[in-house]
């Protein structure tokens, strides 16, 4: 296939040749082969897919909410190449045999993907780093969707057998007692953001990072939600992730999203929406990654105190982020790192994350004009909403998963293309 004229995100225009699975050549004036496909890229953006480093596919245990053929849709759809699952399935991913189950499910992916490594009581180390896992995480410090909180201790266990394996660690990072007791009185949706406060996340994120270190650990502290926390993962030479609903989003939308808008950690302040936002474009923040963690709207339509927390994402990201920098609120750069190049560096993914000979062709394309709303009823996860209906959004032309085309506007999906990123 020949991209003819592609903007990539540095501005240069180049023709891109992709032979097999790979990137052949970026240049100037290639020459099309006989049978070969030419994608008339002009004016259109030609990206490295994002690497999503935060999923919920929620199989095995939950099909109702997600499996790994919708939520790989979803992925392709919104731009998304690799996808790393998280381990608070049922059973969850705590044990080689269910590394395995999970590994086996996931041959459905239409992106490719990474397994990660859950530590609850239960987990069996040995048995869990002999599998191809992409890291060992979210390791939860505080109860999220599946109860897999865990304490000090085994987090200290945790790391160091991480260490010794020379796995990276990628951790939920809040401290339940610091949480506000007091809110527990309010039944309005804002009470989540009350309770679980900023602060619980600022002192576990420090602490995380401290425990890691002394144990000669690395860790990437998942979604990042105020500055205090992405400053102490910084400060503490870790890298860290922000989710688009923590960019995006605050407690001034909590009103309209009501228990949809309930997540872990919950939204923040517009201020502190605001310093997030400014750290994500100065590059302080590593990655954006989506969190996607898809519940029915059923199962959202509940109490403040009973719905489960979590929103889908993996579809919108990309998206959102491009509109961002079409209003020149981020650079194609900038975006380009955070999703792709970034997550490569990372987690160690030699050949993904850019455009250039010999890389993975994981590619995407986009027109950077054409913007428009999120509408629930156009996205593919099985969850069927978004807490970013209406909002504009700049939607891939095409997605390419190394070198087959997983998606195409107009004609749909392709196979399942996707494979294990630790098993090559
Ligand atoms: N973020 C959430 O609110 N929920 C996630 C779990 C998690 O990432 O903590 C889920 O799996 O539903
Ligand atoms: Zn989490
Ligand atoms: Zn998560």
């Amino acid at each position: 296939m020949l991209f003819e004229n592609a903007t990539l995100a540095d501005g240069r225009v180049e023709d891109v040749r992709v032979a097999g699975e790979t990137v052949a050549a970026v240049g100037a004036d290639l020459d099309a082969g006989a049978d070969e496909r030419v994608v008339d890229a002009t004016d259109r953006l030609l990206l490295p897919g994002m690497i999503d480093a935060h999923v919920h596919f929620r199989q095995p245990g939950f099909p109702h909410k997600e499996t790994w053929a919708t939520g790989s849709r979803s992925a392709a759809a919104g731009g998304v190449t690799t996808v790393a699952d998280q381990p608070n399935t049922e059973p969850p991913t705590v044990d080689g045999a269910a590394f395995d189950a999970k590994a086996d499910l996931a041959a459905a992916s239409l992106v490719d993907f990474g397994i990660n490594g859950g530590v609850t009581a239960a987990w069996d180390p040995d048995s869990l780093f002999d599998r191809p896992l992409f890291a060992l995480g979210e390791v939860f410090l505080a109860d999220s969707t599946g109860d897999m909180g865990i304490e000090a201790d085994l987090y200290a266990d945790a790391v160091e057998r991480a260490a010794a394996a020379g796995a990276r660690v990628t951790v939920h990072a809040e401290d339940a007692t610091l949480f506000d007791e007091s809110a527990r009185e309010r039944d309005d949706a804002d009470a989540w953001s009350a309770y679980r406060t900023a602060e619980a996340e600022a002192v576990a994120v420090e602490r995380a990072c401290r425990v890691a270190a002394e144990a000669g650990a690395t860790v990437h502290i998942a979604h990042t939600s105020t500055p205090e926390g992405i400053d102490a993962a910084a400060e503490a030479g870790m890298t860290c992730e922000v989710t688009p609903h923590h960019l995006l989003l605050s407690r001034d939308d909590l009103e309209e999203l009501g228990t949809h808008g309930r997540m872990n950690p919950p939204l923040r302040s517009e201020e502190r929406r605001e310093a997030v936002f400014e750290r994500v474009a100065d590059g302080t923040v590593d990655i954006v990654a989506t969190d996607h963690a898809p519940h029915t709207r059923a199962e959202k339509d509940a109490g403040i105190w009973d719905a489960p927390s979590g929103v889908p994402g993996v579809e919108t990201a990309l998206p959102l982020l491009l509109e961002r920098a079409r209003r020149g609120d981020l650079t194609y750069e900038r975006v380009r790192d955070l999703t792709a190049a970034n997550p490569a560096a990372v987690f160690d993914l030699p050949n993904k994350g850019r455009v250039a000979e010999g890389y993975d062709a994981d590619l995407v394309l986009v027109d950077p004009e054409g913007s428009r709303p999120v509408r629930a009823a156009d996205l593919h996860t099985k969850c069927d909403w978004t807490p970013f209906e209406g909002r504009d959004a700049v939607f891939p032309e095409l997605t390419l998963v190394r070198g087959t085309v997983v998606y195409e506007r107009g004609e749909g999906f392709g196979d399942a293309a996707g494979e294990n990123v630790r098993s090559a």
